[in-house]
């Protein structure tokens, strides 16, 4: 039986150090059931890259690290990755900077990066890329003859066909994508996106099994919404908040990368509206914004910070008084259990984004709660989670009058109505956790037919993965 094989752009530490949160404990499991490889970029550029990957040892699995030179590196990374398909798959069109040695870098990463696996991966070995770094992956490695099943997960939202067609070179990312044999996706928006994407850019064809034929083979296609390890969190901020006192003032909690779209400034504004509209919550409320920083490189980042820093301060000097800072705001990473019991302790949790593949930290808010004294969730209508979190109060992001209702909403909420949208949102989380992700992904990609090419069922015998989770 073949070795699970998982790519992303970030590698795991080679120590296990802060494996707490994210990918690495969505796969953690699937990975040590055969002694699993985790494929990643080397946390350090090199003018003299290794001409191989660099293997480490982990008890539980595998880690080969590949090295990039310093500027291919950030052609690839902050330039093709962070400042052409983030923007242009968040739908901000306006920001995309093209310049043609990203692209270049990016399409000679993928290409690097496959002659590496291809020395390692064997037939029966089933490859998973993760996410927009490592679109040409699949592609590339069938270039080589790499005979393996490949599935790639789209971690990010993909536009519709319009906004996808801002990207230079839309055609070859389509092209590349169908070279994959299960492609997932995180709601069913952005499915009916690649559906829709496909057929206007390669004549593909949808079939009853909802695979579709593209140039004479099948791609297989699916709505696999990621999730976190509920109970884990649930127990991490129940026991943390045991020895916090809760804080003086009813809080309103957000937290997020500190990137554009995450509509950060908006949320601002609503909660502008909301205290201009709310004078008897003057004085009885606080918002703690924590918004650690990322990607600083990159202008747009630059000035979505000082963005927010002008607004953050505005709002204080408006409405602020010696004893009372209306928001309080943290430009740094908490350690996850910190951000656990600020969860519990906070009476809203608002999450805006302007556009968001699925939001993490909505799910976490809710599996942080207290069951008996829940807080309210306020979810913009464009995170991919509001597809699975109807209870939670849904808002427009682009309207501060609806941010600022909703905030009023939720802090006026009975409890009777707290605790019924939070029993509907945490029992839907508990049967869909981060375990549920992982092997719904992995059994349908063992199941996938692959009748290409020769026309023979390639690489039975892979069942065992069927059975995860
Ligand atoms: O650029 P960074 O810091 O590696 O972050 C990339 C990640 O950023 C996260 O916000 C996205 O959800 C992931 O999909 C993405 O891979």
């Amino acid at each position: 039986m073949g070795r699970l094989v998982i790519i992303s752009n970030r590698a795991p530490s080679v120590d296990g150090s802060g494996d707490s949160g994210g990918l690495v404990v969505a796969l953690k499991d699937a990975l040590a059931k055969d002694g699993g490889l985790w494929i990643g970029g080397a946390p350090k550029q090199t003018d003299a890259p290794s001409p191989s990957l660099i293997f480490h040892h982990r008890q539980d699995f595998d880690i080969g690290l590949f090295e990039l030179e310093p500027k291919l590196y950030r052609d690839y990374y902050l330039g093709y990755s962070n400042s052409v398909l983030w923007p242009a798959l968040h739908g901000r069109v306006d920001l995309i900077d093209v310049q043609p040695c990203y692209a270049a870098a990016y399409r000679e990463v993928a290409g690097r990066l496959a002659r590496l696996i291809a020395e390692t991966v064997r037939d029966d070995d089933l490859i998973w890329v993760h996410d927009y770094q490592l679109i040409p992956l699949a592609h590339e490695l069938k270039a080589l003859g790499v005979k393996s099943r490949i599935g790639f997960f789209l971690h990010i939202p993909l536009p519709d066909l319009q906004t996808f067609k801002a990207i230079p070179d839309w055609r070859d990312l389509a092209r590349w994508l169908a070279d994959y044999d299960l492609i997932g996706f995180q709601t069913r928006r952005d499915l009916g996106h690649m559906i829709n994407i496909f057929r206007h850019t390669l004549r593909g064809e949808l079939r009853s099994n909802g695979n579709m034929g593209i140039a004479g083979r099948e791609v297989a296609l699916g709505c696999f919404p990621i999730s976190i390890n509920v109970d884990g969190f649930r127990r991490l901020a129940a026991e943390g908040a045991v020895n916090t006192p809760a804080p003086s003032l009813p809080r309103l909690i957000g937290v997020d990368r500190l990137d554009y779209s995450k509509g950060l400034p908006q949320r601002l504004v609503g909660y502008q509206k909301f205290l201009e509209s709310h004078a008897a919550f003057h004085g009885k409320v606080s918002l703690l914004q924590i918004a650690p920083p990322t990607r600083d490189d990159v202008d747009a980042y630059k000035a979505i910070r000082t963005e927010l820093e002008h607004l953050a301060g505005h709002i204080n000097g408006r409405f602020g008084t010696v004893d009372w800072t209306p928001v309080q705001y943290i430009h740094r990473a908490l350690p996850r259990d910190e951000l656990a019991v600020l969860f519990r302790l906070s009476r809203v949790g608002l999450v805006t984004p302007l556009f968001d593949g699925m939001n993490l930290v909505a799910k976490e808010y809710v599996a942080a709660q207290d069951a008996a004294d829940p807080g309210v969730l306020v979810l913009s209508q464009f995170a991919g989670a509001a597809e699975e979190m109807p209870e939670a109060l849904i808002v427009n992001p682009h309207d501060p009058q609806d941010i600022a209702q909703a905030i009023s909403t939720a802090l006026e909420m009975p409890l009777g109505e707290r605790i019924e949208r939070h029993d509907a949102l945490y029992s839907h989380l508990q049967d869909h956790d981060v375990d549920h992700w992982c092997a719904a992904f992995l059994k349908r990609l063992v199941s996938v037919e692959r009748l290409d090419v020769d026309g023979v069922a390639r690489f039975p015998g892979l069942e065992p993965w069927a059975q995860v989770g």
